[in-house]
């Protein structure tokens, strides 16, 4: 079953406790940019954010260039941000602290 779809209210409401991230343009998406000390840093991040993932079975959009995650999460199947893309971008602001 396709989670609802949260509204752009919604959304803000959540990313009042989730820091550094944002909207996108168009409220299907929320994103932020993570920079580490360095790659194996960065890429430990990612290792570890992988194995949540597939344990929620929700999976980042995300791009890696050296220190630097650039993360976008959105749920496909329903077609915008749910409370699984907050779920999700909360463990990734946990395990970056
Ligand atoms: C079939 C499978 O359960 C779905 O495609 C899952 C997998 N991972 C997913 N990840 C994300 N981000 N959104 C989804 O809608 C999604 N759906």
């Amino acid at each position: 079953m396709a989670r609802p779809k949260l509204d752009a209210d919604a959304i803000k409401a959540g990313l009042q406790d989730l820091d550094g991230w944002s909207a996108s343009e168009h409220g299907d998406a929320i994103s932020k940019n993570f920079k580490f000390a360095n790659f194996r840093k960065a890429f430990a991040f990612m290792t570890e954010m992988a194995i949540v993932a597939e344990k929620m079975n929700h999976h980042p959009e995300w791009f890696n260039v050296y220190n630097r995650v650039e993360v976008r999460l959105t749920t496909h199947d329903s077609g915008g941000v749910t409370e699984l893309d907050m779920k999700l971008a909360a463990a990734m602001n946990d395990a970056a602290a």
